[in-house]
C-alpha cells in the first residue's frame, strides 16, 4: 500500500490545513511531527518556544484522535527520520506547508528536497500565508495576498477517519518528545507567558473581535493598554494554531456585522487587518532574501557596528540595568511574559542600535529567544529596519525618556515592573538618577545602588550614533543599492486594508512604514 505523509511544522491545527486536506483527499495518510534536535541548539531557540510547541502538539494529538487519526511525534533530523520511515514503511509523497524559517530550517528543507528527488518521492508544499515562493517582483503582491486570503477556509474532509494510518511498530525511533536536558535548552520559561493550543487562540480571537478591538485604535502604543488592546494572536499565528486566513475571514465578518455607529471599533479592525497584511509583507522579505537573517540588507552598512561590540552595554540591556526606567521595565516584562507591544519592541532595538551602538545580530538572537511569537521573517526584517541597515527606511530613533512621558506619564508601567520605582517621587520618574541626595535619602532610594545610573549619556551617545549613520547614509555610493532594495522589498500598498480589489502597481514606498500611532 502506498500512502502520503503529512508533515506538520509550524501549522499545528487541523482546520484550514491545505496540506492535510489535499493528502486526505488523495489517499491514506500518516500524520507526523518531527522534533529536530539541531534546530533547538540554534541561537534563536528557547524553552518557551518548546513548551508552547508541546502544548500545541498535545491539543493537536487529541483533535486528531477525535477525528480517527493519530499524530506520530518522532525525534531526529528530518531527512534521517523520513529515510528511516521509508525503509520500514515506504511512502510515495510528503505534504507540508511552505516555511519561511531561519537558515537552519532552510538548509534542512533543501536537504530533504534532494533526498526526495533521489527517492522519487513527491513533496507537495502549500502556502500557508500570503507569502509567495519564487516571487518575481512585488508589483502584484497585494493582489496575491488578497487572492490567498479570499479563498474559503478548508475543513477536515468528512471521510478522513478511514484514511489515517499508523506507523509500523518496527520503527525504532523514540516516540516521545525529548526532555529539555536532551535538547540542551536553558530551562527558563516566562511564568506569565501565553499557553499554546488552538483553543487558547480561538478564545483570544473571539474576545478581541467582540470587545477588545474597541481599544485597538489608540490603545496599542502604550505598554499599559497594549496587553489587552492588541489581539495577542501572534504566537498562535507563528505556530500555526490558527490560520492567517481564518483570522482575516473572522475579522471581515465582524466588520460586516458591526453597525455604522461602531466607528471606533471598525477603524480598529481595519487597522488590525493592515497588521495581518504587514505580517506577510515582512515575511516575504526573508522569503525572497534569506541572507537578511545574518547580513545587512544594504551591504553598504557592513562594518558600521560589527567591530565595536560592547559587552558591557549588552549586559546592561539584557539584565534590565540600562538606567532608563522604561527600557528596564520593558526588558523585565518581556522576561516575565514573553511579549511586548510593537512600539516597545521598536524602542528596545532603537536603544540597542543607537545610544548603545550594538550590532543587530546578537541583539536579535537575544530578542528572538525572549519573544514567544518569534517569527523569523518579521523579526529579522524589523531588527534591520529599526537598526537602520535597510538603507531604504528613514531611521526612526526612539528616545526612551520621551517615550516614557508619552506612553506612561504617571509611571504605572515602570512601577509595576520595577518595584524600586514605587518609592521614587513623580517628579523624578523619567530621570531618577538626577534625584538630589536629600530626595534619595527621603525616599530611601540610592542612585548607583538601588537605581542604576544610565549606562551612557543618552543625548550625547544618540547624537554621535546619528551622525555616524547619517554621514554614511548620505554618501553617493549608497544610493544605487537603495533603489535595488526598494524595488525588491518595498511595499506598493495603495488601497484600504480591507479592500479586495487587486491593487494597481505603484512606485515602491521608501519611508519608514507607519505601523503604530
Ligand atoms: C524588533 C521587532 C521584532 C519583532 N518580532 C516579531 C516576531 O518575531 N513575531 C511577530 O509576530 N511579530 C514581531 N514583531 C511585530 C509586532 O511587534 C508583533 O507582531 C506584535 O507586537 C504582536 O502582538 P499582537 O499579536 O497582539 O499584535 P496585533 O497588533 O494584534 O497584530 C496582529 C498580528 O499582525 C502581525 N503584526 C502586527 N504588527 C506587525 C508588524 N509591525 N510587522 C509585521 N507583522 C505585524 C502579527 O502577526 C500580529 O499577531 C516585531 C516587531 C519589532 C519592532
Amino acid at each position: 500500500m502506498t500512502y502520503g505523509i503529512v508533515w506538520f511544522k509550524r501549522d499545528l491545527r487541523l482546520h484550514d490545513h491545505l496540506a492535510l486536506y489535499t493528502a486526505v483527499s488523495r489517499g491514506p495518510v500518516l500524520c507526523l511531527y518531527v522534533v529536530e534536535p539541531s534546530l533547538w541548539t540554534q541561537a534563536d531557540a528557547a524553552n518557551q518556544h518548546y513548551q508552547f510547541l508541546l502544548e500545541s502538539l498535545r491539543e493537536l494529538y487529541t483533535a486528531l484522535r477525535k477525528n480517527g487519526g493519530q499524530l506520530h511525534i518522532l525525534t531526529g533530523e528530518v531527512t534521517e527520520v523520513f529515510a528511516h520511515i521509508f525503509a520500514h514503511q515506504p511512502f510515495s509523497a510528503i505534504y507540508s506547508h511552505e516555511e519561511t524559517g531561519n537558515d537552519a530550517t532552510y538548509q534542512r528543507d533543501k536537504a530533504l528536497g534532494r533526498w526526495c528527488r533521489t527517492q522519487q518521492i513527491e513533496w507537495h508544499e502549500f502556502a500557508q500565508f500570503g507569502v509567495v515562493r519564487r516571487l518575481q517582483n512585488r508589483d502584484d503582491w497585494q493582489a496575491r495576498w488578497n487572492a490567498h486570503n479570499d479563498l474559503p477556509c478548508l475543513p477536515l474532509p468528512k471521510s478522513s477517519a478511514e484514511k489515517f494510518i499508523q506507523l509500523t511498530t518496527a520503527l525504532t525511533l523514540p516516540r516521545l518528545p525529548p526532555s529539555l536536558q536532551e535538547l540542551h535548552l536553558d530551562p527558563y520559561d516566562p511564568p506569565e507567558r501565553q499557553h499554546g493550543g488552538r483553543q487558547n487562540g480561538l478564545i483570544l480571537l473571539d474576545s478581541f473581535l467582540r470587545e477588545r478591538s474597541y481599544q485597538y485604535r489608540g490603545g496599542i502604543s502604550s505598554p499599559l493598554s497594549a496587553p489587552t488592546a492588541c489581539s495577542r494572536l501572534s504566537p498562535y499565528l507563528a505556530f500555526g494554531c490558527l490560520s492567517l486566513r481564518e483570522v482575516v475571514h473572522a475579522t471581515r465578518q465582524k466588520l460586516a456585522e458591526l453597525p455604522a455607529t461602531a466607528d471606533r471599533q471598525k477603524k480598529g479592525l481595519d487597522a488590525f487587518i493592515s497588521r495581518l497584511y504587514w505580517h506577510c509583507h515582512f515575511i516575504q522579505k526573508l522569503e525572497s532574501e534569506p541572507e537578511i537573517e545574518y547580513r545587512n540588507m544594504h551591504r553598504g552598512y557592513d562594518g558600521l557596528r560589527e567591530q565595536e561590540w560592547n559587552q558591557a552595554h549588552f549586559d546592561a540591556l539584557v539584565s534590565a540595568r540600562t538606567g532608563w526606567p522604561l527600557v528596564d521595565a520593558c526588558v523585565t516584562m518581556l522576561r516575565q511574559t514573553g511579549w511586548l507591544n510593537f512600539r516597545m519592541r521598536a524602542m528596545l532595538v532603537s536603544v540597542a542600535a543607537y545610544p548603545l551602538w550594538l550590532d543587530w545580530r546578537r541583539v536579535g538572537h537575544w530578542l528572538a529567544r525572549q519573544f514567544l511569537d518569534y517569527e523569523p521573517g518579521i523579526h529579522w526584517s524589523q531588527m534591520q529596519m529599526q537598526s537602520g541597515t535597510t538603507g531604504t527606511n528613514v531611521p526612526r530613533i526612539y528616545n526612551p525618556i520621551k517615550q516614557a512621558g508619552d506612553h506612561d506619564p504617571h509611571g504605572h508601567f515602570v512601577r509595576r515592573w520595577l518595584p524600586v520605582m514605587r518609592r521614587v517621587p513623580d517628579t523624578w520618574l523619567f530621570e531618577p538618577w538626577r534625584m538630589p541626595p536629600e530626595v534619595q535619602a527621603a525616599c530611601s532610594v540610592k542612585v548607583g545602588v538601588d537605581i542604576t545610573e544610565p549606562v551612557v549619556d543618552l543625548e550625547l551617545a544618540t547624537r554621535v550614533a546619528k551622525t555616524r549613520l547619517f554621514d554614511l547614509r548620505k554618501q553617493a555610493h549608497m544610493q544605487p543599492e537603495n533603489l535595488i532594495i526598494l524595488e525588491k522589498h518595498g511595499s506598493r500598498r495603495k488601497s484600504s486594508s480591507t479592500s479586495r480589489q487587486p491593487s494597481v502597481p505603484e512606485k515602491p514606498v521608501s519611508t519608514q512604514l507607519e505601523l503604530d500611532w
